[in-house]
């Protein structure tokens, strides 16, 4: 055994030296980048390049490891690399341990400074002030819908969505013990009570339930008192120590939460690229019909449409838009330009690569 299991070694001795050296060249040419990018006062974090480098990552992978494997290593490559030439700050709905902050990693790799906050608006308020490079929120869950707060800033604040992460939502029954003996409160955030509901009706009827600002912040809760039972990440119960009751136990198996990214550069196309834009039309018979005619005219597929009510006055609704394709797209570009024609209103939020 030991005998079969030594000259293989030695082959993958020689292999990680060989990436080693080439990792080492990959990132003397990325500080070059860097210092070309300094020159010109360019953005070092380029999603667009980003996403081509990933997705031809895919394309080429000749196996035996996954796509999806060989995507994450090469995220962190080029994180690394990215590091060398700024480590960008990225601020999310905190606490450490929020599936919010899973989405940053899934999105920029591990090389940057996370930037938890205690709300949604702060994301906002730190990406607008420029304390932060970026930020991620969420904006829509599979089993629950659209968030709100995030659809009412992305109208009220000046930040453009330069990219989009999709990541699964797995929910754990967790408490400091790993029993429920003695617990009297489950808490969460409202989304996760939701989205466990019919879980917590079969097995829980009787504990209480609480609604907290994070399901992280439910962990910390019940990291500190045996009685308190939380719904949060599996990841964020390692972070607090706490125990599984249960894995598992969100009623929609391939629930999922959709996040935003946010910040001030606007993304260049990448060949496979998605637009959002808020839009409102006077309250007539016929009128969201007609104010959507272009999108047909010019071939463009929308693939998200959700309406807001309008807090103030003039219109009824707001309605935000999602379409393939990037606005410097010819046929997006023209429908652009009619929809503008005849909306009431009309903000574009930004272009960027569709996720992985
Ligand atoms: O191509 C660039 O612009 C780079 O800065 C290099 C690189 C990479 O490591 O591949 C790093 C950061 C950017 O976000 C995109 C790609």
């Amino acid at each position: 055994m030991t005998d079969k299991l030594t000259p293989l070694r030695q082959q993958i001795d020689a292999i990680d030296a060989q990436i080693l050296d080439l990792l080492s060249q990959r990132g003397r040419i990325a500080q070059e980048v860097g210092h070309v990018k300094a020159e010109t006062a360019a953005p070092v974090f380029r999603p667009e390049r980003e996403a081509q480098v990933l997705r031809g990552v895919a394309d080429r992978n000749p196996g035996p490891l996954k796509n999806q494997d060989v995507q994450t290593i090469f995220r962190e490559v080029m994180s690394a690399c990215r590091a060398l030439e700024k480590r960008v700050t990225v601020a999310y709905l905190g606490p450490a341990g929020t599936f919010s902050e899973q989405a940053v990693y899934q999105h920029f790799g591990h090389a940057v400074e996370g930037l938890p906050c205690a709300s949604i608006d702060e994301v906002f308020r730190a990406t607008e002030a420029g304390t932060a490079d970026f930020g991620v929120v969420p904006v829509e869950n599979s089993s629950e819908g659209a968030i709100n707060r995030t659809l009412d800033l992305m109208l009220a604040t000046t930040t453009a969505i330069s990219g989009e992460v999709s990541i699964p939502v797995h929910h754990s029954l967790m408490t400091k013990t790993g029993s429920m003996d003695g617990v009297t409160v489950v808490c969460a955030h409202s989304q996760a009570l939701a989205q466990c509901q019919v879980w917590l009706n079969l097995h829980h009827p009787n504990i209480e339930r609480r609604a907290v600002a994070s399901n992280a912040e439910a962990a910390v809760l019940a990291s500190r008192d045996p009685t308190v039972a939380a719904i949060a990440s599996e990841m964020a119960g390692e972070q607090y120590q706490l125990g599984v009751v249960q894995a598992h136990i969100q009623d929609d198996p391939h629930n999922r939460t959709r996040f935003s990214v946010i910040g001030s550069l606007q993304t260049s196309p990448s060949g496979r690229d998605r637009t959002s834009l808020v839009l409102a039309v006077p309250n007539k018979a016929g009128a969201v019909y007609k104010l959507l005619a272009p999108l047909a005219t010019h071939g463009v597929s929308m693939t998200r449409f959700e309406s807001r009510p309008a807090r103030i006055g003039t219109w009824e609704y707001y309605f935000y838009v999602d379409v393939e394709g990037h606005r410097q797209d010819e046929a997006v570009a023209r429908a652009l330009e009619e929809l503008h024609d005849n909306a009431a209103f009309f903000k574009l939020l930004g272009s960027y690569p569709v996720g992985l």
